[in-house]
């Protein structure tokens, strides 16, 4: 459905992110594993456009106790953006499109010796009809949350940022496992499978060695600081399916 001037461009860049969903062994098709931490598993392939390195980056996680609409909701609620956010500073929502799609401005905090970058974006969480089912396992439900880079007449850039460019996406699934007394369906049923990817453009110059390794160390810390604040912000909540 179209509802605002980005729609298009939304629905295309979900359907191409849903194809992720196949679950492609992230081992073939050139992925690099970079880190593995417990569940979580994080990749990345060596990637230079115009002298930029722009490597793509795919996590895979599963995380017990939250559902897949929460953790996409805690991903895309600019409200709560500071609880598990620590590499940004300044955090603006310009525009609010409709009940699920911000257009947010942020700036990142510098990284000597680079200059610091800014992200003007869209971000929007759909929840996915119908997703392509993997192997025998049947999801509850599928959501997804997609960030892309966009324009915007009322971004007051931050002087000195340089512009880099996103394109995000947090796809999560539910999987319950009843309980065995037939019992309601408590936290303890619950596994939320997690497929992230980022294609970060750094807009300028870079250093590859500082770059890489912020990507290696940044990543895993901000999955993993994520996952844990939405374990923590919901267990005493009802679940949100
Ligand atoms: O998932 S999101 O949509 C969540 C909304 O915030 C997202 C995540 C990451 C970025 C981002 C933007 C810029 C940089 C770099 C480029 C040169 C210098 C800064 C990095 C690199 C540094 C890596 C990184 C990875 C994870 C967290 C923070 N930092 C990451 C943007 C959006």
């Amino acid at each position: 459905k179209v509802t605002h001037e980005h729609s298009e461009a939304l629905n295309q860049r979900i359907k191409e992110h849903l194809a992720l969903l196949d679950h492609s062994d992230p081992d073939a098709n050139g992925w690099e594993q970079i880190t593995e931490d417990g569940e979580m598993k994080v990749y990345r392939k060596e990637l230079v456009q115009d002298g930029l390195i722009c490597d793509p980056l795919k996590a895979v996680h599963s995380v017990g106790l939250v559902t897949a609409k929460e953790m996409c909701h805690y991903f895309w609620f600019p409200d709560v953006r500071r609880d598990w956010e620590e590499t940004v500073d300044v955090f603006d929502v310009l525009e609010t499109l409709d009940e699920a799609t911000t257009i947010n401005y942020q700036t990142h905090k510098q990284v000597w010796p680079a200059a610091q970058r800014d992200c003007l974006y869209l971000s929007s969480m759909v929840k996915v009809d119908n997703p392509p089912s993997v192997g025998d396992k049947i999801p509850h439900d599928t959501w997804i949350v997609c960030n892309f880079s966009v324009d915007h007449p009322e971004a007051n850039p931050v002087s000195g940022c340089v512009r880099a460019l996103i394109e995000v996406a947090l796809i999560c699934q539910t999987f319950i496992t009843l309980p065995k007394d037939g019992g309601p369906i408590t936290r303890d049923c619950l596994q939320c499978d997690i497929i992230y990817v980022a294609n970060v453009n750094p807009g300028g110059w870079a250093p590859a060695s500082v770059l890489r390794s912020i990507y290696k160390r940044e990543y895993p810390k901000f999955l993993n600081r994520f996952t844990n604040y939405v374990q923590q912000k919901t267990k005493d909540l009802k679940l949100l399916f």
